[in-house]
């Protein structure tokens, strides 16, 4: 860290997301500063370098940790490659930011929730940014305080405008639905315990092979049910919503429809095309409060065991899509570095 305290951050994988981060660190956060940027493909570094003054380009994860000035990651790049560059973190003692999934498979994310307990601290922030969402904060607050009595249900939407190449039905759990595991985790507090998706005819706006629509249930260990639309390639507007129903009452969230307008007989209002947009608020405060953690000289926010326990669920759903049968999750007991329960 610099002098005053200023935390220079090392982003691995400048595409969508991390280009976005980078803007982010530069323009919205404080305390921080991008001093090296890396991505396997050299223009997309050299393009994200260019816009922050004295801001190094890599193409290698592992010599941009290694440079001067770089006190923190922030990784960004695809699920697969995540393993690699946490344990590289490790190594060098770098607190990460890691965007979800912590890694795409329960066998490498139990990897590197074994070196990080090995290490005998917590050096992981994973990116599940709902949780910094206001409109999420409000309702889990709400939870929290009983004023809904005890929660039976929570009814979730996830829907997306379309998907890109290569999107797989697999990834419409991993990539996508993994929200959702770790919203119900953290809103409720307790972890899950089953997993069914229902696959109907799908729709003719998915691409040949991928099933789209699906309907997700999740059974937790407090006996709730979770069910999650997941829509893809919806075409129309990006919308993540959430009502959770109690014994006394029902809450929802992820109405906003910016502005509304009534005119010529019609009422109308406005659909977030993008996570960008509907999230923004959230990743902002998400990079702010690691940002402020890390330079207190701790971590906060969703843990490795958050990012495991995410995809020991996720693997469950993806075999049950295959079978379409009820499939248990089994979760080992969590070790104590991670104490806490998943608030
Ligand atoms: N929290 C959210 O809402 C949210 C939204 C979108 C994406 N994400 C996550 O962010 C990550 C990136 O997603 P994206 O949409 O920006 O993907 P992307 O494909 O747009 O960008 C990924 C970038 O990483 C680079 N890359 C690939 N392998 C690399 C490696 N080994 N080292 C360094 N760079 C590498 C690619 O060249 C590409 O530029 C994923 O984990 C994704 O799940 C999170
Ligand atoms: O990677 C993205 C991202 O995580 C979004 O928040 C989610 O809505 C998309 O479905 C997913 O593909």
């Amino acid at each position: 860290m610099t002098q005053h305290g200023t935390l220079g951050v090392a982003v691995i994988g400048t595409g969508r997301m991390g280009a976005d981060h980078v803007r982010r660190l530069d323009e919205a956060i404080s305390g921080a500063r991008v001093t090296a940027v890396v991505d396997i493909d050299p223009r997309r570094a050299e393009a994200a370098a260019a816009r922050v003054d004295g801001c190094a380009a890599h193409t290698d994860p592992a010599a941009a940790m290694a440079a001067a000035g770089v006190d923190a990651v922030l990784i960004a790049s695809p699920g697969p490659a995540h393993e690699e560059a946490l344990l590289e973190a490790f190594a060098r003692g770098l607190p990460v930011l890691c965007e979800k999934p912590l890694t795409p498979d329960s066998a490498s994310a139990r990897r590197v929730l074994d070196a990080e307990t090995r290490l005998g601290r917590r050096l992981v922030q994973v990116g599940f940014m709902r949780r910094y969402d206001s409109e999420y904060q409000r309702l889990k607050a709400l939870l929290d305080a009983g004023d809904l009595g005890r929660a039976l249900m929570l009814h979730c939407t996830h829907r997306n405008v379309s998907t890109p190449p290569g999107y797989t039905s697999q990834m419409t759990i991993n990539d996508s639905v993994v929200h959702e595991i770790d919203a119900t985790r953290w809103l409720l507090g307790e972890e899950i315990t089953a997993v069914t998706v229902l696959r109907p005819t799908p729709s003719s706006g998915a691409p040949e092979g991928l099933s789209d629509p699906q309907l997700v249930l999740f059974e937790t260990e407090g006996g709730a049910v979770v069910d999650v639309e997941i829509f893809v390639n919806c075409g129309f507007g990006y919308q993540v919503r959430c009502e959770a129903v109690g014994e006394h009452g029902t809450a929802r969230i992820g109405d906003a429809h910016g502005l509304t307008v009534q005119a010529a007989g019609r009422w109308g209002g406005e659909i977030a095309q993008d996570f960008v947009t509907r999230f923004r608020d959230a990743y902002d405060r998400e990079v702010q409060a690691w940002v402020d953690a890390v330079r207190r000289g701790g971590t906060a926010g969703p843990s490795v065991w958050d990012g495991y326990a995410a995809a020991v669920v996720c693997e469950a759903a993806v075999r049950a899509q295959a079978t379409g049968g009820r499939v248990p999750v089994v979760l080992p007991e969590r070790p104590a570095l991670y104490a806490a329960p998943p608030r």
